[in-house]
């Protein structure tokens, strides 16, 4: 029987693909390679966490702290100016990414400078994460447990901030050795206060793959040339650039309801529960008008679908050996 037909959750309304015979082609390539040939790379925020839950927008790693009791009032309206400066920026599809470059990495320092004045405790972030809105998706403890059961690493590449998403995998039981993280990490001084954050900054058009070159992890994944790829934007999919003798890359996409949620927005406007000011959605790309671009470039994308039904169903169909 073939592929698509066999696996049951690709008839569902969320999935679309523009070229199911293409798709198939991959899934059996993959599949016949073995599940020792296969590593999966994902975004974190929006990707492998909820977009909304119960009508209401989920928080960025960035945004649980922007959030939260550590952030003063005055600190948090700074931010969300920032926000309402840079985030138009990313989004915007008529500048090119040599132009947005330079913008994120100024909102992203700035960020992190108002982050450090606050003098963030390591301790304090187990109990921010907890009382945050962040979520999962549905189905994630499937996919994080399948991955740890076959050893196939799970790469997250994110622009958020570390400490936090892995606090947010971590309270969900799911930070299990094969899950390499790769983001901004906070660095505290030795009485436990953020100072600094480690490294070169970690922006939404750097993170990939080929930035790991010459660290143990490239090495630990140099042999496994098959690549599943999660993400939510088109940016996204460069996370798999720099992945050695690329053989088979198939990409999943989620693309978010930002249309729908202007009449919470409204409310959370007020709650400062809401990832971003509503005026951000008028001027954002509703799903249809986004639709086509995701088509174009991801093998399956999944609307308004705030589970990993699909990637788990894929999971379990290339990683089957008989
Ligand atoms: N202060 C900020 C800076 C960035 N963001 C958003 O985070 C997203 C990056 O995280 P990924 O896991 O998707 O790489 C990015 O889309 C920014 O809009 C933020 O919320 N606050």
């Amino acid at each position: 029987m073939r592929p698509l037909k066999m696996i049951a959750e690709m008839s569902k309304a969320t999935v679309h693909m523009k070229d199911p015979e293409h798709l198939e082609q991959i899934l059996e390539s993959i599949k016949d390679s073995g599940p020792n040939t296969l590593q999966v790379i994902s975004d974190f925020d929006m990707t492998l966490t909820r977009f909304a839950y119960n009508g209401k927008r989920c928080p960025t790693s960035h945004n649980v702290l922007d959030n939260s009791k550590l952030i003063s009032k005055t600190c948090q309206a700074e931010m969300k100016n920032l926000l309402n400066t840079y985030y138009p920026i990313e989004i915007d599809s008529t500048r090119s990414i040599e132009e947005k470059l330079p913008l994120m990495v100024e909102w992203w320092t700035k960020v992190h400078n108002l982050l450090i004045e606050q003098k963030i405790r390591k301790d304090q972030l187990t109990a921010v994460v907890k009382e945050s809105n962040v979520i999962l998706r549905e189905g994630y403890q499937l996919f994080f447990h399948h991955l740890h059961e076959l050893d196939i690493p799970l790469l997250i590449f994110s622009a958020g901030v570390g400490d936090v998403l892995e606090e947010v995998i971590r309270q969900a039981g799911v930070l299990h050795p094969n899950v390499k993280v790769f983001s901004n990490y906070m660095d505290f001084d030795e009485s436990g206060v953020l100072h600094d954050f480690k490294g070169e900054l970690i922006h939404v058009y750097n993170k990939r793959e080929g930035a790991l070159l010459n660290t143990q992890h490239f090495q630990e994944i140099q042999s496994r040339h098959n690549v599943m790829l999660l993400g939510d934007s088109l940016g996204d999919l460069t996370m798999a650039d720099g992945v050695q003798d690329l053989q088979n890359i198939l990409k999943i996409g989620y693309l978010n309801d930002k249309a729908n949620t202007h009449e919470h927005l409204h409310k959370g406007m007020h709650t400062y529960k809401c990832r971003y000011p509503f005026s951000h959605y008028f001027s954002h790309p509703a799903v249809e008008e986004r639709k086509q671009s995701y088509l174009d470039s991801y093998d399956i994308v999944l609307e308004r679908d705030e589970s990993m039904d699909v990637p788990n169903a894929i999971l379990q169909y290339i990683t089957r050996t008989q």
